[in-house]
């Protein structure tokens, strides 16, 4: 996607070939800055503390970890360290273990000396395969929206949740790859942002790429999506995954699977756009995936921008409350219209799966 004109990724190699270029997504919409990773450390911080996240970004990113790891050791040991000191980051989203034993797969038969090559090779391939991936759903997203908007001839009205846009991946985006699309080839889509409570990813980072890239969108509030679907504004929902298991059960940001309820209540499309990176073959059922649970303080506190344009954080509940704070649900296979991957739009279930990754090893 391009900022300001120009085409920019997530995630980039220095030209000095010693570290990697990120967006820090915790600044925005307030801030745009750009962060450089030197170390493993930094890369495993950048994940934990979610300056990077989407499910793809964080495997392209950990990829990066390792190659920055291996520019500090090459060893063998150090490898195997550096692995799980990236896998401990965040849990859910199964392009974090993908990437890192595909890392781990190409790196340790090689001598130490030829490591550190082979590992930015590698990263650099995981980040071109990942805009290919998204590219490819995009496309077939976009064969959605335009047979909607001929069925209509009214702008199409999409709404999706969290963000899983071109901030979340290396470039285009999983869910919203279908609505650049649509917007490129001049078909009027316009977006519901639900805010997504408790970090605020549509609010902050869907509302602001949209907004760079001039889509139409409005942010809702998460608890209004039921209320639209029931008044037939809503034509799709497009949501992306962290992890889909093997029988079409999807985990994604907590609140997915709400929408999923309403949209089923209200005969609207929920589709799910998801790259095969992100199912995870070794987990029959979604009950399976771990559910990341993050710091209480991100529900009772909020960030933002005063008057002068200082970043505050305020508290929001009581002082003595306790807070629960679950970063991600299931939504089961039943309730999702079609996988959108980049293989085609596909059912929800083990069988359809099974035969659009024939290669795909399930235990
Ligand atoms: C293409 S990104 C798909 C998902 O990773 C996205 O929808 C999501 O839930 C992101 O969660 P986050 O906690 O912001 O990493």
């Amino acid at each position: 996607m391009r900022i300001d004109g120009q085409p920019t990724r997530t995630i980039a190699p220095l030209e000095d070939g010693r570290g990697v270029r990120i967006i820090d997504q915790t600044l925005l919409p307030h801030r745009l800055e750009l962060r450089v990773l030197r170390s493993l450390e930094d890369a495993a911080e950048a994940i934990s503390a979610m300056r990077v996240r989407g499910a793809p970004l964080i495997g392209a990113t950990a990829a990066y970890g390792v190659a920055l790891a291996m520019q500090e050791d090459a060893s063998e040991t150090h490898l195997e360290i550096a692995c799980a000191r990236l896998l401990a980051t965040r849990p859910t989203a199964v392009n974090l273990p993908w990437a890192l034993e595909r890392m781990q797969r190409t790196l340790a038969p090689l001598a130490p000396t030829a490591r550190r090559e082979a590992a930015w090779q590698e990263a650099a391939a995981i980040c071109e395969e990942d805009v290919a991936l998204n590219a490819a759903i995009g496309r077939h997203g976009l064969t959605l929206i335009a047979a909607l908007h001929r069925k209509q001839g009214q702008p199409v009205q999409v709404m999706t949740h969290c963000n899983a846009g071109w901030l979340a991946t290396v470039d285009w985006g999983t869910a919203l790859a279908p609505v650049y699309m649509a917007h490129d080839a001049g078909i009027p889509v316009h977006v519901w942002v639900s805010e997504t409570r408790p970090r605020n990813q549509g609010a902050a980072l869907t509302a602001w790429e949209l907004a760079r890239h001039g889509v139409p969108h409005a942010v809702i509030a998460d608890n209004a999506a039921g209320h639209l679907m029931q008044r037939g504004d809503v034509d799709l929902v497009i949501v992306g995954a962290d992890r889909v298991a093997a029988n079409g059960d999807v985990a994604n940001k907590i609140g997915t699977y709400l929408k999923a309820l309403a949209a089923r209540d209200n005969g609207v499309p929920f589709y799910v756009a998801v790259p095969g990176p992100s199912i995870d073959w070794r987990l029959d059922e979604g009950r399976a995936i771990p559910i990341e649970v993050r710091a209480p303080r991100e529900v009772t506190h909020v960030t933002g921008v005063d008057a002068e344009d200082k970043l505050r954080e305020v508290r929001l509940t009581p002082a003595s409350s306790d807070a629960l704070n679950p970063a991600f649900d299931v939504t089961p296979a039943r309730l999702v219209t079609g996988l959108i991957t980049e293989r085609g739009v596909l059912v929800a279930q083990k069988a359809a799966l099974r035969q659009a990754y024939p290669e795909a090893e399930c235990p």
